[in-house]
């Protein structure tokens, strides 16, 4: 924790993401479980930037953590492990162009990534790792639309290099902690492959698995 007098806040999307963490943190200890804060805030980046800027209104906080299960980018993550984000890029927020996709920042209308906490991603990492959870780090993409095909997805890998995965909510949850002047860092547990759609495919229950250990693993790191 960034200021040992504030509470961390975890923004996931949905109620099964949000009892996950709450399991391995509580296995954790409950001192431990009462400086943290778990919010499931809604799908998408709207939505988590009003759940999260909302809570930063309400209370007082240190850190804000995105964390949920998310697509593995081929080669960077696989099904049932973690990934930490070093970024947290709005991957399509901008213009399409004859010449092709513009981002925000090309466009001159502020930047589609924010840095996560250095340090705390560094620390995230290696405590996932010690605890013998597979986890890797690197930008974490935010899409408002799931990618669905082989071309999307080799289009988004393309546009931000070293992409792990991709989920809808950490550039809304970050975009929120900056404004509020908060670090921010980004948790997830990869549940599908990015690419063709396959919902049936999706291994949810493992990831969610994976979310409640690597949490539990997470909860120091995030309280000291
Ligand atoms: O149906 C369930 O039991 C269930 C339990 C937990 C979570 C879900 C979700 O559908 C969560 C949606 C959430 O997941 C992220 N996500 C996961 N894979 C991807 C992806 O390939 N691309 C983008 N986002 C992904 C995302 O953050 C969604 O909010 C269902």
């Amino acid at each position: 924790m960034i200021n040992d007098t504030k509470k961390v806040l975890i923004v996931t999307a949905v109620e099964a993401e949000r009892d996950a963490v709450l399991r391995g943190i509580r296995s954790t200890g409950q001192e431990r479980a009462g400086r943290i804060d778990v919010l499931a805030a809604g799908v998408g980046p709207a939505a988590a930037a009003a759940g999260t800027a909302a809570a930063l209104a309400r209370g007082s906080y240190g850190l804000v953590v995105s964390a949920g299960i998310a697509g593995g980018y081929a080669g960077r993550a696989a099904v049932g492990e973690l990934v930490v984000a070093s970024e947290i890029v709005a991957a399509d927020l901008g213009a399409e162009s004859p010449e092709g996709f513009l981002s925000v920042d090309e466009l001159g209308f502020g930047s589609a990534r924010i840095a996560a906490d250095a340090s705390l991603a560094a620390r995230l990492a290696a405590a996932l790792t010690a605890a013998g959870l597979p986890a890797h780090a690197g930008p974490v993409l935010t899409v408002s639309t799931v990618t669905g095909t082989a071309e999307t997805a080799a289009r988004l890998a393309q546009r931000v290099p070293g992409a792990v995965a991709e989920a809808m909510e950490g550039f809304g949850a970050a975009s929120a902690a900056k404004q509020f002047g908060v670090p921010c860092a980004e948790l997830r547990a990869v549940s599908n492959p990015v690419g063709p759609r396959d919902r049936g495919a999706w291994r949810i229950k493992e990831a969610l698995a994976a979310l409640e250990a690597a949490s539990a693993a997470a909860a120091e790191v995030l309280t000291s």
